[in-house]
């Protein structure tokens, strides 16, 4: 980092853990703390913060921050004999002062790069050398880009393979698709429904048992495009793969499902907030859908018990094919999100034929 980039700047963080702040002219920014390599915030022109971070997130190593866009390496989940998701995302990376040329030429000024090499200890549980190079950018309008070169610097002569993925948690309104019927109700003057009692019995489970099934997909508030027809590994189901049903990928339960082979480009469509995310990717097959619901998120020391209703992780991965790289040879995995307004409305919502079909 150099002092003559525009909007590039190094600043104590939360607990004194330092932190890079990026701004780009027209307003946006995002925020990266060395710690973890940690993408931590993401503003668009307008301020509005488009990544969530716990409130709970404990900002103390060596726990890993709970939001943001951990970096999984060289492990994801469990797959394998290293502790959860690897170390990379409990590690202090550096600020790297003089990366090797990028392939790729980028409009952007406000951008940092960061090195992750292994220490001894690190050696001890995976003994591999290498180097990992993370470019965070933000474009002139406002789109986050980051990019991982991994390379194996060993000198043994000997391979190693590793899993990878930007365990991106991204903010949205509500998950949880009963809203929407409250909200028609409210606005259709749902004749002879009293609101409160629906909403009170929804907040109690019941609503939500009854309501089960009853709305079509399309009028979600939040839902995924990009992963119907998919084949996917159910983390919830000892990872046994099925294929989804070509329905439109919403939330009323929890979720932890691994799709594999996706296409390069994956829409969140925000219908509430009127807000698509579109994420693009290059190097990661996969892409991961998390959200813990209620029981989990009760159970996780550093996540609120209502905050599940607010997040939704979808990650760019590489996690059922591992990438083997031999000595000197290495590997480049890329995620460039955008965060576009939209008035996406697929239909009208008839509330009583919902309410009547359960
Ligand atoms: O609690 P963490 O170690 O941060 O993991 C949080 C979640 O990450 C991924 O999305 C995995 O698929 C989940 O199985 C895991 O629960």
């Amino acid at each position: 980092m150099s002092s003559e980039k525009v909007g590039v700047e190094l600043r104590k963080g939360i607990n004194g853990l330092d932190k890079v702040v990026l701004r780009e002219s027209r307003g946006s920014s995002a925020e990266v703390y060395l710690y973890g390599g940690q993408v931590t915030s993401w503003k668009n022109n307008h301020g509005e913060e488009l990544l969530f971070v716990s409130s709970k997130a404990s900002f103390k190593p060596p726990k890993a921050i709970r939001g943001g866009i951990p970096i999984c390496f060289p492990q994801f989940g469990s797959h394998g004999s290293l502790e959860q998701h690897g170390f990379a995302r409990n590690r202090f990376w550096s600020i790297d002062a003089d990366p090797p040329p990028f392939p790729t030429n980028s409009l952007s000024k406000a951008y940092v790069d960061l090195i992750l090499r292994p220490s001894e200890e690190d050696l001890k549980i995976w003994p591999h050398s290498f180097e990992f190079r993370l470019r965070v950018a933000l474009s002139p309008g406002g789109d986050l880009m980051l990019t991982s070169r991994i390379r194996n610097t060993s000198a043994d002569g000997k391979p190693f393979t590793f899993t990878f993925a930007y365990h991106t948690y991204f903010s949205v309104s509500d998950i949880r698709w009963v809203r929407k019927l409250l909200w028609l109700l409210e606005k259709t003057d749902g004749v002879g429904v009293d609101t409160d009692v629906i909403e009170e019995e929804f907040e109690g489970g019941v609503a939500n048992d009854e309501l089960e099934g009853g709305a079509d997909d399309d009028e979600s508030e939040v839902r995924i495009e990009g992963l119907e027809t998919l084949d996917y590994l159910d983390s919830l189901q000892n990872k046994e793969r099925f294929t989804e049903q070509g329905d439109a990928i919403t939330f009323e339960s929890e979720v932890d499902k691994i799709y594999l082979s996706t296409p390069t480009k994956i829409a969140i469509l925000d219908h509430e907030k009127k807000r698509t995310f579109v994420i693009r990717k290059d190097g990661l097959p996969d892409a991961v859908v998390w959200n813990p619901w209620d029981k989990k998120a009760k159970a996780m020391a550093d996540f609120g018990d209502d905050e599940y209703k607010h997040m939704l992780c979808v990650e760019a991965a590489a996690v059922e094919k591992p990438i083997t790289l031999k000595p000197g040879e290495e590997w480049k995995g890329r995620q460039e999100l955008s965060a576009v307004p939209s008035s996406y409305c697929s239909g009208q919502l008839d509330p009583q034929k919902v309410l009547l079909s359960s």
